[in-house]
């Protein structure tokens, strides 16, 4: 920081606010900390009664906090993402352009904030966003800082595994699903079906409706075949529901997979939701296996997933490890999923 006369002043950045009071007009800050003095505000810093003002000397090799952030944008912002033109005091923050599933390379991002003197903060990856949401915001701490630094930064996003920015937004692409409803005393009538209306008005919300619907009861063989009908409909997404647990009559797993599927997941670390099942077909087509928990429990493994799999992401079983920390549901007495730390 520098004190300079003002007519010296032109092409630095102000390092404080500049308060102007005109009697019965105006009071406030008329130049901002950050502003870069141009020749016009000479006359007026003068008619404020400054002879001299603080200011950042820019250096060659310097960059102003709003070119900083640009820098940072231009390494954040992915397919899926926008920005407002206007850089409010050095902060850029990222919407959502449509809906989808909002990613994150999240090893890039960690290496990034692990650069001193810049920071970029995201809501979570992996999760459902709508048009206009916010995405991230990003800003360097000073009001001037060494390009070098920004170097650095996308030096270490560029050695993250992973490659191209760091957030984007996947566009919801599945649309139609055929669901499997295990369980004789469902497709005998002894229970009324209500396992499908739910998993039915989740896949909704994503724009997936159900074309194709079968009640197999609990043979495996018949679950094979019925497997196979609701793939002949041309759905883009098969669910199975129940069946999915230890009892002799629960045959999801092994049916799911004798249907041709290779599996991805039978268990993940999540309650309710351990007995998840996730696979894929040849064609990529993905299918879950749901157990009885996604009835009756407000939120679930299945809300976890969903944004994944209705923006056609595959899932790794290193994905679905990975919701162990956080994967806990707190069984609040009110839900307000997804405003809670479940699958955070
Ligand atoms: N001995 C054990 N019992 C359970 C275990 C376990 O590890 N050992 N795991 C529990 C967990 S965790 C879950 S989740 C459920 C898993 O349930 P399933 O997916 O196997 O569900 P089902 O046995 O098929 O059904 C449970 C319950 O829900 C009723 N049901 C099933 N489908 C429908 C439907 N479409 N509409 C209405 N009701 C339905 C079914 O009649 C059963 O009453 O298991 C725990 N138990
Ligand atoms: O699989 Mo159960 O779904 O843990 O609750």
């Amino acid at each position: 920081m520098r004190e300079l006369a003002v007519q010296d002043a032109v092409g630095h950045v102000l390092c404080h606010d500049m308060t102007q009071i005109i009697p019965g007009k105006f009071k406030g800050a008329r130049f901002r900390k950050g502003h870069v003095v141009t020749p016009e505000d000479v006359d007026v810093l003068l008619s404020m009664g400054k002879r001299s003002v603080y200011v950042w000397e820019m250096q060659p090799g310097m960059l102003h906090e709003n070119d900083a952030a640009l820098r940072l944008c231009a390494l954040a912002e992915g397919p899926g993402c926008t920005h407002k033109p206007d850089i409010k005091e050095g902060k850029i923050e990222l919407t959502a352009a449509h809906d989808g599933c909002f990613t994150v390379r999240s090893e890039a991002l960690l290496a990034v904030n692990r650069v001193p003197q810049v920071m970029v903060a995201t809501r979570k990856g992996n999760t459902a966003v709508r048009a206009g949401d916010k995405l991230a915001g990003m800003r360097v701490i000073p009001l001037v800082i060494d390009e070098a630094t920004l170097d650095e930064a996308d030096a270490a996003a560029a050695a993250a595994p992973g490659s191209g920015p760091l957030c984007e937004v996947v566009p919801f692409c599945l649309r139609r699903v055929g669901i499997v409803t295990t369980g004789s005393e469902v497709a005998g009538g002894l229970v009324e079906d209500s396992f499908t209306p739910v998993v039915q008005a989740k896949l909704a919300a994503f724009g997936i409706e159900m074309v194709a619907h079968e009640l197999p009861g609990d043979d495996m063989e018949d679950i094979v075949a019925a497997i196979g009908r609701v793939r002949e409909a041309g759905v883009d997404l098969v669910v199975c529901t129940g069946g999915m647990s230890v009892d002799p009559d629960d045959n999801t797993p092994g049916a799911i997979q004798r249907s041709g599927a290779e599996m991805v997941t039978y268990g993940a670390p999540v309650l309710p939701g351990a007995m998840l099942f996730v696979g894929y077909y040849a064609d990529g087509t993905p299918v879950l296996g749901l157990p009885g928990c996604v009835m009756f429990a407000k939120a679930t493994i299945l809300d976890l997933v969903l944004p994944r799999i209705a923006a056609g992401i595959r899932l790794t079983r290193g994905d679905i490890v990975a919701y162990g920390e956080g994967g806990l549901c707190l069984g609040c007495e009110e839900c307000h999923y997804p405003i809670c730390p479940f699958g955070k």
